[in-house]
């Protein structure tokens, strides 16, 4: 905050603090008036609280634009452990639903599934991106994501002072899916219960937001015979927002954005096209749990999903710094 926004602020509208105005000259910069060290803190109060009324008021025009629409945000289980970005960003989270956005939070948990399967004895084996999923690792897939991780999540919500309700096969499933195979070089391969969303309960889901009540979603989705799949978290965020229809998609992860080069955290790219994100992928330059990432922003774009974000979970208050500031962070992908 620059000292003339300050001095002409006093000068609009006289507060407790007006006298402080005659430290201002007409160009509203300070001047050496021999304020003492208790003028010159009040000052500096009241050039923070204006600060914080400036940034109220710069986020009114996204409140209007936001409210009433439906914005998936995918956190990703790599934010998990940072514990103080976690707890912001779920109060981003409370904050976008009080001023009318409709958030619905699907949620990972690679890390802690991957922690799990060592305790238990089995390797996770990952085929580009997708975790291979026998009959004990989707044991361990479901009671990680539902009992530890989403329960987690919906008791930190409610915490805030927000209403937070978890759907999965412990309480209502609302995500409907079949089978998938990777294709690798051509040849098909079978990687377990694996599968995709086709289809989601989607009067449970607009009822739940317009009830002011967050949809909190893992990664898991019901087949047609009731038995469940393991779902990559980034493809079923997409699939959420593709069926809804929703406003923006946001994933949040442990990385400042999209990297030109993954070992370069400087190498941030904060605008890129779809045909150069397929570009990335070809070259080798976007790996590992990255690709169904990106191939997840690739699907909704083609969608008609409106915005695409990426954004660094372990930057507190990331979320609404994306959605509610002119500057924004991460990275956005856009259409070619
Ligand atoms: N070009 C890239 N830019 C950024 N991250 C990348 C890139 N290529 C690979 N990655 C890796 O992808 C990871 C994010 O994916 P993932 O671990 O699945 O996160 P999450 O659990 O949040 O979904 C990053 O931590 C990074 O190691
Ligand atoms: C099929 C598949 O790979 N499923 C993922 C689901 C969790 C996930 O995607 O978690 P993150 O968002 O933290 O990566 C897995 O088992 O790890």
């Amino acid at each position: 905050m620059s000292g003339t926004s300050f001095g002409a602020n006093l000068v609009d509208h006289p507060c407790p603090f007006s006298q402080l105005s005659s430290l201002f000259d007409g160009n509203w910069l300070p001047v050496n008036t021999g304020a003492t060290d208790d003028e010159m803190e009040c000052m500096t109060m009241v050039d923070e609280a204006i600060r914080k009324a400036d940034v109220l008021i710069e986020a009114l025009d996204y409140i209007r634009e936001f409210r009433t629409r439906m914005v998936v945000i995918k956190l990703g289980g790599s934010v998990m452990e940072h514990v103080d970005a976690l707890q912001a960003f779920l109060e981003d989270v409370v904050f976008m639903e009080t001023v009318g956005v409709r958030p619905i939070l699907v949620h990972g948990g690679g890390k802690a599934i991957s922690e799990a399967m060592r305790r238990a004895g089995i390797e996770p084996h990952f085929v580009q991106g997708r975790r291979y999923t026998d009959p004990k690792t989707l044991e361990i897939v479901v009671d990680v994501l539902t009992r530890e991780i989403n329960r987690d999540i919906v008791d930190k919500i409610e915490s805030l002072g927000g209403w937070a309700m978890g759907l999965h096969a412990r309480t209502t499933n609302c995500l409907f899916g079949d089978r998938i195979r990777v294709d690798e070089k051509g040849e098909p391969i079978d990687i377990g219960r694996v599968g995709r969303v086709k289809r989601l309960d989607e009067n449970r889901l607009r009822k739940l937001c317009h009830a002011g009540i967050v949809p909190v979603i893992p990664s898991i989705c019901a087949d047609e015979d009731g038995g469940l799949l393991n779902v990559n978290a980034d493809t079923v965020a997409a699939a959420v927002a593709r069926l809804l229809r929703a406003e923006k998609l946001v994933f949040v992860s442990d990385t400042p954005g999209l990297l030109r080069d993954a070992s370069d955290e400087d190498s941030l790219l904060s605008s890129v096209s779809a045909d150069e994100c397929h570009r990335m992928i070809d070259d080798g330059s976007i790996s590992a749990g990255m690709i169904p990432k990106i191939e997840a922003c690739l699907e909704s774009l083609n969608a008609g999903v409106g915005k695409i974000h990426l954004v660094d979970g372990r930057v507190r208050h990331s979320l609404l710094l994306e959605i509610y500031t002119e500057s924004g962070v991460g990275t956005e992908i856009h259409p070619d």
